[in-house]
């Protein structure tokens, strides 16, 4: 059964130009002019771009004392719908957990995905059975490792743990990334808020400062170099941040860095709205922040000193929110967007003219597809590669509701936004996944997604290491052993 995509302009991350695009078997198989097949599909008026990738998801996930509201049943249906068609979720060993039991329970969860998904391993503790099993993760194709350098007492890991399992990367090939908080600094400042008598959702943003973010991203790259090896950075969401990351890069050092689209395009004010709930509902890690931090991370898009959009989609329900009443510490962190990634990033980046079409595709997705280690099966527009893809018709409007949306949470931090730009077709592995409003992709259509280890940038980097690795000055006459 073949279907053919007609009339429309494709737009990947380098190149945008008319063509007809040819579907069999789950893959593209031809790209050119006048080509046919069973079932077509118009895309007159709209771009053919890779599907949306979102690598920092949690679904599911058990995180203070309740479980984030979308599974991969209501989080995957949001991404379709928005044009997103895979994840990359989080496998979070609890701490003393191994990494392979933790990785049965995601497999179970992930069986109800309607699109495609892979995960990281989430390293929350350190020891000899994590070591040995992350090889074994590897082995499966899950080759990113996340270290929480926050949520002190829970997930967090201290630097010399992170520097054994960066070091633990470097051999195996794998993407070390980090949730970059200076965790010791939160807690104490949110001990000392507390007392002071700051106990509403605006205490988390005072509590998180964006010094604490761009010292523990200088950290983990500093320390990521000393192993020898690559960083994500996630949730980048201030210029401290950026700034280290920036100068990494201008360093030579292989780093790369994860804005949301909540911290491009939602503010620190939300957090001192009078309504309880309302500012409760955007509590995250990191924070919103303020404009001169926004423009920064929206200048690191369009210079390629950021790489990559995510949702660190990590939803939860008002009630859920209200754990927090009375002590903003215990307001469950995490907001939504997986349905709204691609729409609000078309509509304030590439409408705006702060982003190119081109740039747009690399960001959510060609990049990520990349750095993950799965270009091109996913993030292109290639023959050979999978028909996950994207009919985007940049004329259709919609305001961003609750009402409307696939999410199971009962809010949207982008309620009220008119967004240009949206899915008029998602196709997930030729499939046609969302048409017509509906998402029509079945629960459990879903695949995982093995990737590979990263090739260049660890064999470069290694292969830096080894030339310039300390090795003894030899003098004549003087033995090396120092008898
Ligand atoms: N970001 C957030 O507040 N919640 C999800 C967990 C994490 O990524 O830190
Ligand atoms: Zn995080
Ligand atoms: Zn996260």
């Amino acid at each position: 059964m073949s279907t053919v995509i007609k009339n429309g302009t494709i737009v990947t991350a380098d190149l945008t130009y008319k063509a007809d695009v040819l579907i069999e078997g789950g893959q593209i198989i031809a790209i050119g002019a006048g080509l046919s097949g069973e079932t077509v599909l118009d895309a007159t008026g709209c771009y053919v771009m890779p599907g949306g990738i979102d690598p920092h998801t949690h679904l599911e996930m058990p995180f203070m004392g309740t479980y984030s509201a979308d599974d991969f049943e209501s989080g995957t249906r949001a991404a379709l719908a928005g044009g997103t068609t895979m994840v990359i979720d989080f496998a979070l060993p609890a701490p003393g957990e191994g990494l392979l039991d933790a990785l049965k329970v995601w497999d179970n969860k992930a069986a109800r995905a309607h699109c495609d998904y892979s995960f990281h391993m989430a390293v929350t503790w350190w020891g000899e059975q994590v070591f040995d099993e992350m090889q074994k993760v590897v082995a499966r194709g899950i080759t990113s490792f996340k270290h929480f350098m926050a949520y002190k007492g829970s997930l967090m890991v201290n630097d010399d743990e992170m520097f054994a399992s960066f070091k633990r990367c470097a051999e195996l090939g794998a993407v070390p990334m980090v949730h970059a908080e200076n965790g010791d600094i939160v807690a104490e400042m949110s001990t000392k808020l507390l007392a002071e008598g700051n106990t509403g959702p605006e205490g988390h943003a005072y509590s998180r400062p964006s010094q604490v973010e761009g010292e523990a991203t200088n950290r983990a790259i500093m320390i990521a170099d000393m192993a020898g090896v690559p960083l994500y950075v996630v949730h980048t969401s201030c210029e401290e941040a950026h700034e280290a990351i920036r100068r990494a890069k201008m360093n030579g050092k292989r780093v790369w860095g994860e804005p949301l689209i909540q911290h491009l395009t939602l503010d620190e004010s939300e957090y001192f709205s009078e309504d309880w709930d309302h500012a409760a509902r955007r509590v995250m890690s990191p924070p919103f922040r303020n404009k001169k931090h926004q423009d920064s991370l929206w200048a690191g898009l369009a210079s390629g000193t950021l790489s990559c959009v995510a949702t660190d989609h990590c939803a939860f329900t008002t009630e859920q929110k209200r754990y927090g009443l009375g002590d903003f510490t215990k307001i469950p962190n995490g907001t939504g967007g997986l349905e709204d990634r691609l729409p609000m990033l078309w509509s304030e980046g590439v409408t705006t003219g702060r982003l190119t079409m081109n740039e747009f595709v690399a960001v959510t997705s060609t990049n990520i597809a990349k750095i993950m280690g799965m270009y091109p099966k996913k993030g292109a527009v290639l023959v050979g590669a999978d028909a996950d893809l994207i009919i985007w018709d940049p004329q259709a409007r919609k305001t961003i509701s609750a009402k409307s949306h696939q999410s199971a949470s009962d809010y949207n931090v982008f309620e009220g936004k008119v967004v240009t730009g949206l899915p008029r077709y998602t196709l997930s592995r030729g499939l046609v996944a969302f048409a017509e409003g509906k998402v029509t992709a079945p629960e459990g259509h879903g695949e995982f997604v093995a990737r590979t280890p990263m090739g260049a940038e660890n064999r470069a980097l290694s292969s830096w290491k080894a030339l310039t690795a300390p090795r003894p000055v030899v003098r004549a006459g003087i033995p090396a052993s120092g008898v």
